[in-house]
């Protein structure tokens, strides 16, 4: 049975979107208001940046452990995303859905693709930025990324937001304390009982 069959259900939320967009700072404010939300620990093959830590930012793999956990089916979804692997480990999210709670996801899009197969009653929310130019001056104001990292990213925008469209929700993150508001929002209108 797929596990968004069970009878006790959680909601699971993915947020997507171009890097530098204002996911993480939007899903840090989200478990601010909301510390009963779970927010999913991803696994990636990229460095740690300073002050990322092992278990709590990401999982920091190895290529060799990645591809462990690939062939283990580990993931509930994964992707390659300029020159690294990411991907999100299935157990704590099916535990955590099956115990009625939602479930964050902070994914890039080729992963969000996935859980549309994976889990079909996910929410998946697409995030743009006011404009391009903007996005870049995130990504630099940011000041965590290389020049190269950085030229990566955009490039990868470009062919990200064109994709916007295929998501259920849009938001653009212009004024962050709106943006914020009307993530709950869409958030809390699935947490509401159904008939
Ligand atoms: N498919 C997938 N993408 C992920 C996962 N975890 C993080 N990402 C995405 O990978 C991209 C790069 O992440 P990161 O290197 O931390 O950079 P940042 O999000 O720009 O700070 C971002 O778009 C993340 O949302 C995951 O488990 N699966
Ligand atoms: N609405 C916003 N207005 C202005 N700056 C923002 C906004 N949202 C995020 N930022 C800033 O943009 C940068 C990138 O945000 P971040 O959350 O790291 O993006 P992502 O997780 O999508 O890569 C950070 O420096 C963050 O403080």
């Amino acid at each position: 049975m797929a596990p968004d069959q069970t009878s006790a259900k959680g909601q699971l939320i993915v947020l997507t979107g171009p890097s530098g967009v204002g996911k993480g700072t939007l899903v840090q404010l989200l478990l601010e208001r909301h510390p009963h939300w779970f927010l999913s620990i991803s696994a990636t093959t990229r460095s740690p940046r300073a002050g990322e830590e092992d278990g709590q930012s990401y999982y920091f793999l190895s290529k060799e452990e990645f591809q462990t956990w690939i062939g283990e089916e580990k993931l509930l979804e994964w992707a390659e995303y300029a020159g690294n692997y990411y991907g999100t480990p299935r157990q704590p999210v099916e535990a955590q859905i099956a115990q009625g709670k939602t479930v964050l996801l902070e994914i890039e899009v080729l992963g969000a693709r996935q859980i549309k197969q994976t889990f079909p009653s996910a929410r998946r929310i697409f995030i743009l930025p006011p404009s391009v130019e903007v996005l870049e001056e995130r990504l630099r104001g940011r000041g965590s990324d290389s020049e190269t990292a950085i030229a990566k990213r955009l490039a990868q925008a470009q062919q990200e937001l064109q994709a916007a469209a295929e998501f259920d929700h849009q938001l653009v993150n212009d004024d962050l304390d709106r943006a914020l508001h009307c993530l709950i929002d869409l958030i809390e209108e699935g947490n509401q009982p159904q008939d």
